[in-house]
Formats: structure tokens, C-alpha cells, sequence
């Protein structure tokens, strides 16, 4: 965690007089546009991203795509509806740079990409894309057959020198500091000439949600994958070599996002509807249904999307979240507002994410009176009364919201540059004092 930024931008996060009854559209997916825009680029013909999330690190994602030669047009889809995105596979090129950002996505998912261009790309970001793992891309696409320069940190900034092809194959890689390791050999996999064979080594492996997206949209684009859910090795994912279809896809609404909306029902003891939420999805947001339900809420799930409802009461919760951990910020601001103590458990990796988040919300908790602390794999959360004062955010989104939840219960929060959730939620204030009916 960086020190305390000076507070140049402070937002007067919105106290709620009254419980929040609203409907809210939430945007696209980050997981899964990325993840779409990857395989698009891939493929062997054009593709469609319908209502893709335009967001910083997924207008990353597209810029960096593009300067290695693929064409994303901004557009209308196929039926004459929707604002989307055609993505016009190319041959990929160097030399191009790449900015990732603090985006994961764009930091692992690209350099298997550009193992695949020919010529070199530049790899840098953002000053904390420096301390975020790496480790694992790196030294499997080296297995694998790619030449890298990095300053031997296992992370940015570094060079891939494209070859135009990669042998790929066997490989083996500790992925419990980011499940986004294995996602992002498997994403290019079929395109190495001879697939890849992963094989996750390490301790527990954060996320799984996040790798079952990877290999349900691997498969939807006409990719074999082999996994062990599906009677393979436990830890071991195995994808086919082999061409890949262009898709008309419609990105699901981010349902991580849609939390600190549902959130705000749970605080308020009101009601959220999110249109669209998926029957069936892969996303890790999903599990909010059972979460929030435990915490005090309850969930209908109709054609139209998600019904949310409060019962007035938050309940602390005793939950293990390495498979979403993502979700951590949100619930541990829910459960810093509840009626009984909440253990977070499993997240260790968290301290890798776009701060150390377990070290950043035990201390902007505590700021504001709270009762948090860290275990070594997550955070006990004893409910005290709040005061209002300064949520610090280290560049997080998350930490972002989080900070919002606690203000719509607690007067006089501000929270120090909110425009950092532009990372994936750049509409964040508005629909916030929409949701409140300002
Ligand atoms: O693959 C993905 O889209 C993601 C995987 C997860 O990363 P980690 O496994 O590094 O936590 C998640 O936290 C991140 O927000 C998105
Ligand atoms: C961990 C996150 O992002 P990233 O994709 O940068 O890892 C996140 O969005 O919570």
C-alpha cells in the first residue's frame, strides 16, 4: 500500500435519508470484455462485442490490441442494434508499446499475445503495475519458446520479442498469487502450434470463477479445452491447437460492479433491481445472491434481471473468499455497518491487487472509527459506530466504492479521488445519485 496520497479531490460521498428503491443499468463486464477482445483478435474472422464495458482498462485492452495491428471499429451490430465494437483480426506486429495500466487483464492476458506477433512489444504501466506478480507468464512463455527482456523482478516493465509463432506445449506455473496466469496462457493457447498443457503447482489457487470463464468463452469460440472439472488431472487445463470463430457476443453486465448497488440496499434497508442479470453466468459477482442473502437480504431472480430486497437488518458473516475476491472491498464495508462481527477469510492474494487491500481497508475502516484487522489471510471486521472523515483509495476502484457504501450510512464521508473507478465503472458517481434519486 502506498502512503496516503495529499486528498487534492475529495467527494462528498451522498448519505441516504431514506431507503434506496431503484433500478440500475449496470455496464459491461471487465472480465468478460477483455477476455472477448482477446479471443476476437485471435480469431480467424471478424467479431462482434456487443454493449462492451468502455472503461480504462478495457480502452486499454483495445489500444493495445490495436497497436499490435488488430482493427476494432466502433459500430452498430449485425441486426442494425446496439453500440458495439467489430474487431478485425490482422497479422499481429511490433515494434508497438503497450500500456497496461494497473489493469491484470492487460498485463498477463498480452504478453502470450505478443509472443504471437511478430516483432517486439513493450510492456509498462502504471508505477503499480510494477509490484503486481507477473512471475507466472513470464517464465511459462519462456518455457514455452518466447525470448523476454525484464529486469529479472518477474514483472513490468519487460519486452516480448515476437517470433510471429510459439511452439507452446507442457508447462508448469504457481498461480496462487493470480489466477489470471493460467486464464492468460489458455486465452492464446489455441493458437500455439502445438496448444498448451497447464499445470497449476502451487498452493491454493485464487479465483476459479475467473478461469471457468476463460474456458467457457475458449470453448464458445469453437476451441477444444480440457479441464479438470471435465475428468482431466486436477490443476491441469489442456487446450487444443486450432482456429477460432468470430462471435456476435453480448457482454453480460458486470455483476462486481453491481455490488455497491446491491450494497446499498442491504445499508439502507431499501430495494435494487439490476436489469439483465445473467440465468447462468460465470462471473464471480454472482455469488452476492448468496452472500448479501446471508447478510440480510433477498434475492429474486426473474426474467427482467435481479430483485433485490433489504429486511432492514446486516447480519456479519463467517466466509471464505478466495474464489471471489474481488468482492472483498464491498462486503467488508457492508460487514463494518452490520449488527454481529464478519471474518473474511482466504484472500491473501489481495494484498497483490491494485493496493494492498487488506492492509487499505483494515486502516481507512479504522480511520473512521472502525474495529478491523488483518489475519494473514484476510481481515476480522468487529461493527463499531462510524464518524465521517477522509476514505483514502490508493488508485482502487473498489476501495472507491467500498468507501461509498459506508457513506450512505455514515454522515460526513468524502472519499479521496473517486475518479479512480473509472478503472471499471467510469459512470460510478452518477449512477450513484441516480440510484438516490439526486
Ligand atoms: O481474470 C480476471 O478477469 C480476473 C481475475 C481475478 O484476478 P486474481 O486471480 O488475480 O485475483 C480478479 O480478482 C480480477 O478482478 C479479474
Ligand atoms: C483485482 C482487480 O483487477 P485486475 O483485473 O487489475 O486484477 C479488480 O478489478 O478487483
Amino acid at each position: 500500500m502506498a502512503p496516503n496520497p495529499a486528498p487534492t479531490a475529495l467527494w462528498p460521498a451522498p448519505h441516504a435519508s431514506e431507503a434506496v428503491d431503484a433500478t440500475v443499468h449496470v455496464p459491461g463486464s471487465k472480465s468478460v470484455t477483455n477476455r472477448a477482445l482477446v479471443l476476437a483478435a485471435l480469431a480467424s474472422e471478424p467479431g462482434w462485442l456487443r454493449r462492451p464495458l468502455r472503461s480504462r482498462d478495457t480502452l486499454l485492452m483495445a489500444a493495445a490490441l490495436r497497436e499490435m495491428g488488430v482493427g476494432i471499429e466502433e459500430g452498430v451490430g449485425p441486426d442494425g442494434t446496439g453500440e458495439t465494437w467489430r474487431v478485425l483480426p490482422a497479422g499481429l506486429r511490433g515494434p508497438a508499446t503497450v500500456d497496461v495500466g494497473n489493469a491484470g487483464t492487460v498485463m498477463r492476458f498480452l504478453p502470450p499475445v505478443a509472443a504471437l506477433a511478430d516483432g517486439p512489444i513493450r510492456f509498462d504501466g502504471d508505477p503499480r503495475s510494477y509490484e503486481r506478480p507477473l512471475n507466472g507468464v513470464i517464465d511459462a512463455l519462456r518455457v514455452l519458446g518466447a525470448r523476454i527482456d525484464d529486469d529479472g523482478r518477474g514483472a513490468l516493465p519487460l519486452t516480448v520479442h515476437g517470433g510471429g509463432a510459439l511452439d507452446g506445449g507442457p508447462v508448469e506455473i504457481d498461480a496462487s498469487s493470480s489466477s489470471q496466469f493460467v486464464s492468460a496462457l489458455l486465452l492464446s493457447g489455441p493458437r500455439f502450434n502445438q496448444g498448451v498443457e497447464v499445470r497449476h503447482t502451487g498452493s491454493a489457487l485464487p479465483s476459479m470463477p475467473h478461469i471457468r470463464m476463460t474456458v467457457d468463452m475458449l470453448r464458445s469460440v469453437g476451441a477444444q479445452v480440457d479441464t479438470p472439472e471435465s475428468g482431466g488431472e486436477p490443476n491441469v487445463w489442456r487446450v487444443t491447437p486450432g482456429a477460432l470463430l468470430g462471435r456476435d457476443l453480448t457482454i453480460e453486465p458486470d455483476l462486481s460492479n453491481a455490488q455497491p448497488f446491491l450494497a446499498a440496499a442491504l445499508v439502507t434497508g431499501g430495494r435494487i433491481v439490476v436489469p439483465d442479470w445473467p440465468a447462468r453466468t460465470t462471473q464471480p459477482g454472482d455469488r452476492l445472491r448468496e452472500i448479501f442473502t446471508e447478510m440480510g437480504g433477498s434475492c429474486e431472480l426473474t426474467e427482467y434481471g435481479l430483485v433485490f430486497t433489504a429486511s432492514g437488518a446486516i447480519h456479519g458473516i463467517d466466509v471464505d473468499l478466495g474464489e471471489v475476491g474481488e468482492l472483498t472491498p464491498g462486503i467488508a464495508a457492508v460487514a463494518a455497518l452490520a449488527d454481529s462481527p464478519s471474518t473474511l477469510r482466504g484472500v491473501a492474494h489481495l494484498r497483490l491487487h491494485e493496493t494492498d487491500r487488506l492492509a487499505a481497508l483494515t486502516k481507512e475502516i479504522n480511520e473512521l472509527g472502525g474495529d478491523v484487522t488483518e489475519t494473514a489471510d484476510g481481515l476480522h471486521i468487529r461493527p463499531r459506530r462510524l464518524h465521517g472523515g477522509i476514505f483514502h483509495t490508493y488508485e482502487d476502484h473498489r476501495m472507491a466504492t467500498a468507501g461509498a457504501i459506508i457513506g450512505l450510512a455514515v454522515e460526513g464521508v468524502r472519499i479521496e479521488n473517486v475518479a479512480t473507478t473509472a478503472k471499471t465503472l467510469p459512470d460510478f458517481p452518477e449512477l450513484w445519485t441516480g440510484m438516490l434519486g439526486a
